[in-house]
């Protein structure tokens, strides 16, 4: 395992310690959930009683494989609990997620549970967002146009920045779990996250954006010297 494994495993064994038999648990997204799932498919085979609703497919395969399991959010509209990574955690514990594209199934699963804790190795905190490109999930039409409409969006919010297409590691277009696009948008730097997301939400064809904004109430962040805990004002 790379030290960088090793933190993101710490901060998810950190968060499995506010996990309770009998919850409701969002299962987030990425190569730090996917410790997650790994550690919770341990205790869930020596008793503990839990239902996860996995924020993608990927993390539904895995899940599945290892018998933790699993509901859907119909089923379980109210989470007590959704524990996800991020690709930025800035002031206030804003984030940027979507770095693994499931960024419109992670925010409604966040938005379902009554508490989100992030879990990340240390070097995702900053002191402004915007140097991980933020996640645009777009629509499948109409997408030159609604690239100028984040253009203008942007510049109300003062952000400017190229937008680019994802594509897969094959070089085929990235396409989510819904069936959206992804553009990356390379802002560097998001002063006012909150007017952004504001007007990022307000272009159609946007269908979401990776900025979570009053969503994760816990930050576990593994670094060289151990184990922070930080918690939302
Ligand atoms: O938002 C996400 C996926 O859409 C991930 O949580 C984010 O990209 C962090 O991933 P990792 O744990 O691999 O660094």
């Amino acid at each position: 395992m790379t030290d960088a494994d090793n933190l993101k495993r710490q901060a998810a064994a950190q968060a499995l310690e506010y996990v309770r038999s009998g919850m409701k648990l969002g299962l987030g997204t990425g190569s730090t959930a996917k410790h997650l799932v790994d550690l919770l498919a341990l205790r869930v085979n020596e008793g503990l009683e839990v239902v996860g609703v996995p924020t993608s497919e990927a993390t539904r395969a895995q899940a599945e494989s290892l018998g933790v399991p699993l509901g859907t959010l119909d089923e379980h509209p109210v989470l007590d609990l959704c524990i996800d990574g991020a690709d930025e955690v800035g002031p206030d514990l804003t984030l940027i997620k979507g770095g693994g594209g499931a960024l419109l199934r992670e925010k409604i699963v966040a938005s379902a549970a009554k508490q989100m804790i992030v879990i990340a190795d240390a070097s995702k905190k900053v002191e402004v967002l915007g140097t991980f490109p933020l996640p645009i999930e777009v629509v499948d039409f109409g997408v030159a146009a609604i690239r100028r409409g984040i253009d203008r969006a942007a510049r109300n919010a003062g952000c400017h920045g190229l937008l680019t297409l994802r594509r897969r590691p094959d070089g085929h277009v990235f396409v989510t779990d819904q069936g959206h696009l992804i553009l990356d948008a390379a802002y560097h730097s998001i002063t006012n996250p909150q007017a952004l997301a504001a007007e990022l939400s307000n272009v159609p064809g946007v269908v979401e954006h990776g900025l979570f904004i009053n969503l994760a109430s816990r930050v576990i962040l593994a670094g060289a010297g151990g184990v922070t805990v930080i918690d939302r004002a």
